[in-house]
């Protein structure tokens, strides 16, 4: 005999407690209901719960004072919280009190049914480690990085991940994903400085239109899991509204078409960008960003965790030595120094690519400071021009200056592997100017 999972339902109002109750049932799972907090804590005490669904307005208290609650004596018992339609204020604040998801009213099957399974495999389940990723790093901040990962592993609140390029934002929001009851649904992932700006809508929703065939889009392929939004200040204004849409509702509708679909997928935006400045000019939509930035994720740069550089290098190298391989070579002491004291702009990217470098140099299974080729630190800000004794250039100034841009430009973008958003940063330009201006020198290839 098999036991039926238990869900506690909160909710002072009758009816909609006893349909919830009922369609519960209907899944197959045994629910208690309870009409204000006391009754709940009550019956908490005395049943175990596989999940929580509690209204946010209680006779004596309120939905978030549950879920204080239940993090506190019982954790790991998943907590949802049931909002009022459009008040967006609550689902954020109730995903901040560490409630694990929330519905809105009026409440559906087609919205209660993924929430519930997810509830139930959270609560059976330990966070598998069955994926190869792995952050590396020992320092206080990787640490707390990774428990953080852990703990937004257990809800299904969007996250919005900040870092520097190659600080390992895409990785740590796979690692949510994997850690996540959504592990076996598709991870899918946008780069949206990696497209054109005006196909960001159709890739993300899908498209209708007449005279062309039907696409679905990444919400819908990712639905059941996690969809990855990276540099997110990229995306157009119109398509924001859309997006703010699909997160308020959990419904989408594909470009050229009126028809909804329901989604469930998990959001996990992150940006390399000010995503200040991108608010106060204007380019990014204040509300959108309060809903994305839910729960905050701060990547530090490989100069913060600079006591990290040498263990990150070694087991970089080795995994990409087992990939080719090879036998794996060891650092003498001062290339270990070298990369210690390196500013790394290109962070763990660039370190990946300095060992990829320095594999193919290195003789006697050593690496040495040669074999790096670490950047010469920067000189005193240069204009070219003073290459000329009598500081006049050779040629046309206009051929003079370009011939300089595009030696920054390839310089840039050797430095950081070939991403064009690591360079427009090194640059101190938009990726929008480095993309022209890529394709006005003559240098447009793919590089990405
Ligand atoms: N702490 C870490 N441990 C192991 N690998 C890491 C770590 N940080 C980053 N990496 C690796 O460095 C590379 C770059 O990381 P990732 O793509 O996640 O960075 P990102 O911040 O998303 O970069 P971008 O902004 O350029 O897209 C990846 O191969 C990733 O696996």
């Amino acid at each position: 005999m098999t036991i039926k999972p238990s869900c506690l339902v909160v909710d002072d109002e009758t009816d909609l407690r006893e349909l919830i109750v009922l369609t519960l049932q209907r899944m197959g799972i045994h629910a208690d209901s309870a009409s204000d907090l006391d009754d709940a804590k009550y019956l908490l005490k005395r049943n175990s719960y596989a999940l929580c669904l509690t209204d946010m307005r209680l006779p004596d208290g309120n939905g978030l004072d549950l879920v204080r609650h239940i993090n506190q004596h019982y954790a790991g018992l998943p907590v949802a919280v049931i909002t009022a339609y459009g008040s967006a204020d609550n689902a954020v604040s109730a995903l901040k009190a560490g409630a694990f998801d929330y519905l809105t009213k009026p409440i559906s099957l087609q919205q209660l049914r993924p929430l519930v399974q997810a509830a139930l495999r959270l609560s059976k389940s330990e966070p598998s480690n069955s994926s190869e990723l792995t952050l590396l790093g020992n320092s206080a901040k990787i640490q707390h990085i990774r428990t953080t990962i852990e703990k937004l592993s257990r809800s299904q609140a969007p996250v919005h991940i900040k870092g520097a390029v190659g600080t390992g934002k895409a990785l740590a929001a796979e690692l949510i994903h994997m850690n996540s009851t959504r592990e076996h649904a598709p991870f899918i992932s946008l780069n949206c400085s990696a497209v054109d700006t005006d196909a960001i809508e159709a890739l993300l929703f899908g498209c209708k239109k007449e005279s062309e065939q039907e696409k679905t889009g990444l919400f819908h392929e990712a639905n059941g899991g996690t969809l990855f939004i990276d540099e997110v200040t990229e995306i157009p204004l119109v398509t924001q509204v859309k997006l703010l849409r699909a997160i308020q509702d959990k419904k989408i509708t594909k470009l050229g078409s009126s028809d909804e679909d329901t989604i469930d997928v998990r959001l996990i935006t992150a940006t390399s960008q000010n995503m200040q400045a991108a608010m106060d000019n204007g380019l990014f939509r204040q509300d959108l960003y309060y809903r994305l930035n839910v729960i905050e994720l701060i990547m530090p740069a490989l100069t913060e965790i600079a006591e990290d550089i040498p263990l990150i290098a070694s087991h970089l190298l080795e995994k990409r030595c087992k990939a080719l391989n090879v036998i794996i070579p060891s650092f003498d002491s001062q290339a270990l120094q070298a990369l210690s004291q390196y500013k790394f702009p290109g962070n763990v990217r660039e370190l990946e690519n300095i060992l990829e470098r320095a594999l193919t140099l290195c003789t006697h299974n050593k690496i040495s400071v040669s074999d790096l080729s670490l950047p010469k630190p920067e000189k005193s800000k240069s204009t070219g021009l003073e290459a000329n004794p009598d500081g006049l250039p050779d040629i046309a100034l206009p051929d003079y200056l370009e011939t300089i841009e595009k030696q920054a430009i390839i310089n840039a973008l050797e430095k950081t592997g070939q991403n064009k958003t690591a360079a427009a940063k090194l640059l101190g330009v938009s990726f929008r100017t480095l993309r022209y201006r890529l394709s006005k020198l003559g240098l447009s290839k793919d590089q990405d």
